[in-house]
């Protein structure tokens, strides 16, 4: 079973004009690769709408097309059939307006360049003044809490720290949009579970709208608004669940009151929740939509349940 999508293509812009464009549309798209093999049928009839300010997780086995599909709307690559548009605009366009930050598994930071300097790059890279590039570093630092390392190299700080880097430059040009695949998958558990309560606070304090690659189901569920489920060969999405997570309604189903309201709620999720019985009624949830509505005892093929 598949939950419903709100249309919100040019139909639903044409009704309601002055209605702010979503942060990602994805409309019936193919992503087909040709190899020596024969063709990989990476992404079929994909359709997904990413409401302004909403966190959507991207989960399921190995190989179903999550990070294909991140790349096409990072304008990374290019669908094969189908269009994109992330705030109204093709991902190009996006892209050059630095409409959205990325944050991938390596933290890519520059080994001869201090933390400050990482994380000002992008400011340096579209004429930011000096002064105003320190402050916003500085307000960064601070949120992301590495404000007394600003002087220290990338080499000198454990790999939660580089993320956290990672993150705070791809939050330095305000983005409306941050597209992350699998940011946290390198890190030890208890890394991993402070950068989630980091992110949720983060992304609610920001407004900014999350698409977030990940192989595990809690983190899915305690970060998001909603949990795309996929699956394999070709790459299809099999079900979107709604996070209903400490007695919240939930669930923004793509429209932006929604997200709002979501984020307002998600800015809540404190470590007690990965304790609440709703918690675990959401992770139930996930792992029944990866093996397709059916109760199971084990994790699907690439997925994990911690
Ligand atoms: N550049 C490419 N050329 C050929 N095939 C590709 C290419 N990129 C991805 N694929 C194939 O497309 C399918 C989807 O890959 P993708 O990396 O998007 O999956 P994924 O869900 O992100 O997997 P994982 O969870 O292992 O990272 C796979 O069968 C993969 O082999």
């Amino acid at each position: 079973m598949s939950a419903p999508e709100i249309p919100a293509g040019p139909a639903a812009s044409a009704a309601s004009p002055t209605a702010p464009a979503s942060a990602v549309e994805v409309r019936a798209v193919d992503k087909v690769f040709e190899t020596r093999g024969g063709l990989v049928h990476a992404l079929e009839g994909i359709d997904l709408t990413v409401a302004a300010g909403e966190f959507v997780s991207l989960i399921g086995p190995s190989g179903c097309g999550k990070s294909t599909l991140m790349r096409l709307i990072a304008d990374l690559d290019e669908p094969s059939a189908g269009a994109i548009t992330v705030f109204g605009k093709t991902p190009t366009q996006a892209r050059l307006d630095q409409e959205y930050g990325i944050a991938f598994q390596q933290a890519g930071l520059l080994p001869w360049r201090t933390v400050a300097a990482n994380v000002a790059l992008p400011l340096e890279l579209h004429g930011v003044a000096s002064a105003a590039r320190a402050a916003k570093v500085g307000e960064l630092l601070d949120m992301v809490g590495l404000a007394d390392f600003a002087d220290r190299y990338p080499d000198q700080l454990s790999g939660g720290m580089q993320q956290r880097v990672a993150i705070a430059r791809s939050l330095a040009e305000q983005p409306r949009l941050l597209l992350m695949d699998e940011p946290f998958g390198a890190l030890d558990e208890m890394t991993r579970e402070k950068m989630q309560s980091d992110l949720v606070r983060i992304s609610a304090e920001t407004g900014a709208a999350v698409v977030f690659v990940t192989h595990s189901i809690p983190e899915a569920v305690f970060l998001s608004d909603r949990v795309v489920v996929m699956s394999p060969r070709p790459g299809r999405i099999r079900e979107i669940v709604p996070m209903r997570l400490g007695g919240a309604v939930g669930g923004a189903v793509g429209s932006e009151a929604g997200a709002r309201a979501d984020a307002a709620t998600r800015a809540e999720r404190t470590d007690d929740l990965r304790e609440d019985r709703s918690f675990f009624d959401m992770v139930t949830a996930v792992r029944e939509a990866l093996h397709g509505g059916t109760p199971v005892a084990t994790g699907a093929r690439g997925v994990e349940n911690r």
